[in-house]
């Protein structure tokens, strides 16, 4: 269906288009979950050890548990003899009492019977389980892990805003907690249009090519912790468009479509869309102009956030690092929800579009002393369809609106993006 593409809405800065997004954004209710399904998430509510870390004091070694008043004239040459009275593999609940000149066999992580007082471990020992030489005079208090000495019960373990890693799922673990709160991956849907898509490896007809955007958006909804809901893509065809949203956007938080919202004859997205309040508008930037923002109507409520991207691969890449991906990182309770930057010099220059900032797919590279230099990923430029040349990039260079030239030796921003 073809439709009216006549009217011009005022341009956006880029500035202005992400604080938009940003006043719709907040982080997804916390849940419960077990700690297993943690990781990745982030935590809403401070962890504090429910007991002591170790829960009691413990050996440190294969050894002997002793007094150590007994050992003290311990050396190789004038070994001194104890009565093993006692074997204490790790998880004995044993605490064997020890008379002047006895010992008891202790395996690493044993409880430390309450009558000794140093560990001696097996290798200044001849392993004896009768009687056993000692050869060496212990220290004090020697490998014993007292109680308490990592963490006591009541301390605070994790800090609620951490996003959880491999080892903040152990400490949770080890100080008793069994279940963690977290704010939930938020569930995305993956929406791609235009009657010209084919599945990757399809053979094409004249004018027809592979769908790349849906592996784009789903990858990168999963980089950034989101559970990606493919939807497939959909002709330029307004019911079909209305019906597969109908139909899944209840079970969604977001929504990322891509292609359509351009001022053509054929913008499905914008047609369907725009009636339902989602606003559409050129954002003064290159790639990605053309965008959509809103949510959604899920019966009288708002339903999920609507990112309605332009169809450009380089487009979608970038309108996602620079509206979606804080958007999603927001709702997943991160606090950073934007990429570090740094200067770097640049090294081959190119035009950039006069009032659009640009961002400019970009190769980064830091010489011996750490100096970072960039130049264009592509020999192609900007061109926003150059999607097999953006896996070459490892960063955006960002060129402000008023720029329109960058030259060898500029200095410019730039944001890794991998
Ligand atoms: N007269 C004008 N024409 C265009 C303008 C303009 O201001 N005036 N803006 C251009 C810019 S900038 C962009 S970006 C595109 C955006 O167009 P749409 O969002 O409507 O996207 P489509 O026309 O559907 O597709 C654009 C391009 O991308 C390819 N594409 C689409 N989907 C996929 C996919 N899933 N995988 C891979 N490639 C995809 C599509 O085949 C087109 O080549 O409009 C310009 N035009
Ligand atoms: O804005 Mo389009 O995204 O320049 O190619």
């Amino acid at each position: 269906m073809a439709h009216d593409s006549s009217a011009a809405p005022a341009s956006i800065s880029i500035e202005q288009h992400l604080a938009r997004v940003l006043e719709s954004v907040t982080a997804l209710p916390a849940i419960t979950v077990p700690i297993a399904e943690a990781l990745h998430r982030t935590l809403a509510v401070d962890v504090h050890a429910t007991a002591d870390v170790p829960g009691f004091d413990n050996s440190a070694m294969d050894g002997y548990a002793l007094r150590r008043a007994d050992a003290m004239a311990a050396t190789v040459d004038s070994p001194v003899t104890l009565t093993v009275v006692a074997d204490l593999p790790a998880g004995s609940a044993e605490n064997p009492r020890l008379q002047p000149g006895e010992a008891a066999r202790i395996m690493t992580g044993a409880p430390v019977p309450d009558d000794a007082d140093c560990i001696v471990p097996i290798e200044d020992t001849d392993e004896g389980t009768a009687t056993v030489l000692i050869y060496r005079a212990p220290a004090e208090a020697a490998f014993i892990r007292p109680r308490g000495t990592d963490v006591q019960a009541g301390d605070a373990v994790l800090p609620a805003g951490r996003v959880l890693g491999a080892r903040d799922l152990a400490a949770a673990a080890a100080s008793g907690v069994s279940t963690l709160a977290v704010h939930p991956a938020p569930r995305v849907g993956v929406l791609s249009t235009g009657s010209e898509l084919r599945e990757p490896g399809d053979t094409l007809a004249r004018g027809q090519i592979h769908d790349s955007n849906s592996l784009l958006l789903e990858a990168l909804i999963t980089e950034c912790g989101g559970i990606p809901v493919q939807l497939g893509s959909v002709p330029d065809d307004d019911a079909a468009l209305r019906a597969i949203l109908d139909e899944h956007a209840p079970e969604l938080d977001a929504v990322i479509t891509s292609g359509g919202v351009s001022v053509g004859a054929y913008d499905v997205v914008k047609a369907v869309l725009a009636p339902l309040g989602v606003w559409f508008g050129p954002v003064r930037m290159q790639p990605g102009k053309p965008q959509g923002f809103g949510r959604f109507p899920v019966g009288d409520a708002g339903g999920p956030l609507l990112f309605a991207l332009p169809g450009n691969p380089v487009s979608v890449f970038v309108s996602f690092e620079t509206f979606v991906r804080p958007a999603l990182l927001t709702m997943t309770g991160h606090s950073t929800i934007q990429r570090p930057t740094l200067s770097a010099t640049v090294t081959t220059g190119w035009r950039s579009p006069a009032g659009r900032a640009q961002y400019m797919p970009a190769v980064v590279e830091r010489d011996e002393q750490g100096a970072a230099s960039v130049r264009p990923a592509s020999a192609g430029g900007a061109g926003s369809y150059l999607v097999a040349s953006l896996a070459s990039a490892n960063a955006l260079a960002f060129i402000p609106e008023d720029v329109t030239e960058v030259r060898e030796g500029d200095t410019l921003t730039v944001t890794l993006v991998s």
